[in-house]
Parts: structure tokens; C-alpha cells; sequence
């Protein structure tokens, strides 16, 4: 099934600035794909058109079969950002369980659903604490779990390791990787800078050019999950990472 659906979809800014020209792209149930390219290629755009924080400017744009905005009104879409954005005077449990909360579900449904995904991002022993007392990785696992609360089906993650320590940022890849395998037929779709986190993490890398921004061509990595250190230090993964260094070079 596809969830969604871009047909020449164009983002012009009001000062001007063409973002994304023309894009066209097909995305299947469960599929985990990334874009990559460089810098201000509108990457960030597409991800706002497709989640309905931004109208394209031309073209049409179809999730899950019908518009953005009724994707996110009937919760079946979710965005991770770089910075956690959690709110500071809070628990952990209770920034988790606020998109319940806004939803108006009973509180016994906010902390069922709370502790599910606390336990899913390995926090559960944090659940009262502040997002103060937490690390980096961790304010980004509380990010993800708030993402993962109401249980969306397409999940937008922008750049949301960028900001993390390698290791870390290793640790939180096998994560998510984890819970995907948990969470049926979830689709991602993920911006990155950097090619191996593409490689590693996806079944689609999308490349992209230089603003304003086309998808230059696709990189399927025909790896099956899960995937483990067995990957990242097999042959095939250095000649992926190189096929998509390659065609970000063109
Ligand atoms: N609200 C806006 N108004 C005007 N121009 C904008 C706006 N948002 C983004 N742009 C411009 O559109 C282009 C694409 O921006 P976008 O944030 O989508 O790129 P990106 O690929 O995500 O960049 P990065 O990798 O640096 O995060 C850039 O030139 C940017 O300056």
C-alpha cells in the first residue's frame, strides 16, 4: 500500500526562493527511507509539505490517501525534530503522554500508553523525572517515545541524531531499528546528512541536488532487517555508503 504520494511538487518560499522543484516520489507502507543532500537542498521543506506544517506550492501531495492535514488531525502522523523540545517543568512521563492529553484521553490511557512507550526507548525507570536530569540521547529517546505515543503511522524524523556524540548516535540508530520491528508496518521517513547513518538505518536512501531541490535518483540498500555490527562492518556497507557519497558528489 502506498502512504504517500508526491507528483511534481514544488515549494516557492514568499521571498522567492525556490526550495523544491518538481518532486516526485512514491512511498510504500513500512518502507524506512532516508533523504540525503546537501545543505538548504529543501529537505526540510518536503518533510513540512508532507506533514502539513507548509501547503506546496504546485503539484499534489497525497498521504495516506487523502490530505496532510487530515493525516495530522486523526494522529496518524508524527514528527522528530533535532532539538527534543521537551517542556522543561514536566516529567518525562507526562511530556510523553501529552499528545493524549491534548487528545483528551483519560489519564489511565495516558499512562498506559506512557509506560508502553517508555519501555519501548528503555526510560521506564526516568518516567518522573525532569527533562533536566536527562542526556542528550536520552531527551532525544523521550522525543521519540512522545512521537510514538498515539501510535502514528508515518513518522517524520528530521535530522534527529545530528546533534548527538557518534556513539550515541550509534546506540540510538540500533534503537530505532529496534522499535520499528516492534511497531507493524510503521513507515519512516528520515533526513540525514550522513551517508552511513542512510545506509545503515533505510531500505530507500533518496539523493538529493542542490536547491532548488529535485530527487536526483534513489538508492535501494537491499539489506534484510534486522540489522546489526555484522552490517556496518560488511563489505556491502562501504560500497553502499560510497554509491550514495557518489551520487551526492553529482
Ligand atoms: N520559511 C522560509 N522562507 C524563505 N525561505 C526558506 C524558508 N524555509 C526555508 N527556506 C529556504 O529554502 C531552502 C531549503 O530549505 P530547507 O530547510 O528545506 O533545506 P534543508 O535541505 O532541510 O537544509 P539543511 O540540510 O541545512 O537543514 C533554503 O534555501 C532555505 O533558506
Amino acid at each position: 500500500m502506498q502512504v504517500l504520494d508526491l507528483k511534481n511538487v514544488s515549494k516557492t518560499y514568499r521571498n522567492g526562493t525556490i526550495a523544491v522543484q518538481d518532486a516526485n516520489l512514491s512511498i510504500r507502507e513500512g518502507d524506512f527511507v532516508s533523504f540525503v543532500g546537501p545543505s538548504g537542498c529543501g529537505k526540510s521543506t518536503i518533510f513540512r509539505m508532507a506533514s502539513g506544517l507548509s501547503a506546496p506550492s504546485a503539484g499534489q501531495l497525497e498521504i495516506l490517501g487523502g490530505t496532510p492535514e487530515q493525516a495530522r488531525k486523526s494522529n496518524e502522523i508524527a514528527c522528530v525534530f533535532q532539538e527534543a523540545t521537551l517542556l522543561p517543568w514536566v516529567s518525562v512521563r507526562d511530556n510523553i503522554a501529552l499528545p493524549l492529553q491534548l487528545r483528551k484521553e483519560s489519564r489511565k490511557r495516558q499512562l498506559e500508553e506512557a509506560e508502553r512507550v517508555l519501555r519501548l526507548v528503555g526510560l521506564l525507570d526516568y518516567a518522573k523525572a525532569l527533562p533536566r536530569e536527562l542526556s542528550g540521547g536520552m531527551k532525544m529517546r523521550v522525543s521519540i517515545a512522545r512521537a510514538l505515543v498515539a501510535k502514528p503511522r508515518i513518522l517524520f524524523m528530521d535530522e534527529p541524531f545530528g546533534a548527538l556524540d557518534e556513539i550515541t548516535r550509534q546506540s540510538l540508530q540500533d534503537e530505532l531499528l529496534a522499535i520499528r520491528q516492534k511497531t507493524e508496518r510503521m513507515t519512516i521517513l528520515f533526513v540525514t546528512h550522513n551517508a552511513f547513518e542512510a545506509v545503515y538505518l533505510s531500505n530507500r536512501v533518496m539523493v538529493m541536488t542542490p536547491r532548488p531541490g529535485k530527487i536526483a535518483g534513489e538508492i535501494g540498500i537491499d539489506v534484510p532487517y534486522p540489522r546489526g555490527e555484522r552490517f556496518r562492518s560488511h563489505p556491502d556497507f562501504g560500497r553502499y555508503v560510497s554509491q550514495v557519497s557518489e551520487s551526492l558528489r553529482h
